[in-house]
C-alpha cells in the first residue's frame, strides 16, 4: 500500500537534445563527444553515445531507489517509542497499528482509568473498548503523563476534541516542544470554533508544536480486524507528513500525503 516509486524512463535524445551532455552529470564514464554531430557521427559514435546515457540513466535510477528505500526503513528503525493520548476506539486502534509495525517499538497509552491499563498491560485486551480484540504486548498503559511521554519519538492525539483543551494543558509541562503531535480527532471546539490544529499549540504554549493531522474515512474496527482501509496524512512539513505515512503504512492500511 506503499505509493509506487515513480518510473523513469530513459528518453532517447530527440533533435532537441542532440549535442547536449544528456545525465552526463551523473555517469562516471565520459560525456560523449560534444564535437560530434549527428549528420556527420559515424554509426559506433551514436550507439556509444546512448550506452553513456542508458548506463548514466540506470546509475541514477539505482540512486533513487536507494534513497527511497532507505528513507523508507529510517523513520521505523529510528522510532523507539510512539505514545497515544487517549485509549478510546480510535486511540486504541491506532495504537494496535503502530504496534503491530515494529514488535520492539514502545507504544505507551496515556488512559485516565487505572483498572482498563491494568487490563492492556496483563492480559493485553482493552477492557473498555474493543474489548473483543487482543493487543500487541509491546503495547503498555499508563495513567502517568510524565512516564508515557517521555522519550516519544512521535505522539497520536485521540482525545475527543471537546476535551483537547483541558486536557493538553494539563500535561503540557510533560510535552517535548519538538515531539510531533498527530491529531486523529476531529471535529470543532464548541463556543470558540477551533480547529485541533489551532487548540493544540494553543493549549500546549507552543506555536511551533509539530502538527500533523490524520484523517479517515476511516473507523476503529476496520483498522482491528485488518480490512483494508484508507487514510490521509497532512502537515505543512512535507517530510513529517511522509514520516508518519511510513510509520503507519501497512499491506491492509494505505495512506496518501497531502499539504
Ligand atoms: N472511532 C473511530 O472509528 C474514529 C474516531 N475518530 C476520532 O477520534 C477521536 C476519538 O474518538 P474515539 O476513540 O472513537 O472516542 P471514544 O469515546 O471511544 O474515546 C475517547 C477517549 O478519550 C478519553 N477522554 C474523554 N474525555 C477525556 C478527558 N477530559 N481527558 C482525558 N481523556 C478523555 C476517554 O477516556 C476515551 O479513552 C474523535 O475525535 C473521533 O472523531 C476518527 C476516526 C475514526
Ligand atoms: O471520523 C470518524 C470516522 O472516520 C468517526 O468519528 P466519530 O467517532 O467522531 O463519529
Amino acid at each position: 500500500f506503499l505509493p509506487p516509486a515513480p518510473i523513469f524512463r530513459p528518453r532517447t535524445p530527440t533533435a532537441r537534445h542532440r549535442g547536449l551532455p544528456i545525465c552526463a552529470a551523473a555517469s562516471d564514464a565520459p560525456p560523449p563527444d560534444a564535437e560530434t554531430d549527428e549528420g556527420e557521427a559515424p554509426r559506433g559514435g551514436r550507439k556509444d553515445r546512448r550506452r553513456v546515457v542508458r548506463i548514466a540513466w540506470e546509475k541514477l535510477v539505482r540512486w533513487s531507489r536507494s534513497w527511497r528505500s532507505r528513507n523508507r526503513s529510517d523513520v521505523l528503525e529510528t522510532t523507539r517509542k510512539v505514545v497515544v493520548l487517549g485509549g478510546g476506539s480510535f486511540g486504541t486502534a491506532m495504537a494496535a497499528q503502530v504496534a503491530a509495525k515494529k514488535p520492539d517499538l514502545e507504544v505507551a497509552m496515556l488512559l485516565r482509568d487505572d483498572l482498563v491499563c491494568r487490563s492492556i498491560n496483563d492480559r493485553h485486551v482493552n477492557s473498555k473498548y474493543l474489548s473483543e480484540y487482543s493487543l500487541p504486548e509491546n503495547i503498555v498503559a499508563t495513567t502517568s503523563a510524565s512516564e508515557a511521554l517521555a522519550g516519544a519519538n512521535f505522539c497520536f492525539h485521540a482525545v475527543p476534541v471537546q476535551f483537547s483543551s483541558s486536557f493538553l494543558e494539563s500535561i503540557s509541562t510533560y510535552v517535548d516542544p519538538k515531539l510531533p503531535f498527530i491529531s486523529l480527532s476531529k471535529g470543532l471546539e464548541l463556543n470558540t470554533l477551533r480547529t485541533m490544529s489551532q487548540i493544540i499549540p494553543l493549549a500546549l504554549g507552543n506555536p511551533r508544536q509539530p502538527f500533523i493531522v490524520l484523517s479517515g474515512p476511516s473507523f476503529a474496527v476496520e483498522l482491528m480486524e485488518k480490512l483494508p482501509t484508507a487514510m490521509v496524512v497532512a502537515s505543512k512539513d512535507r517530510k513529517l507528513a511522509s514520516a508518519v505515512q511510513q510509520l503507519l503504512a501497512s499491506s491492509n492500511l494505505r495512506i496518501s500525503t497531502s499539504r
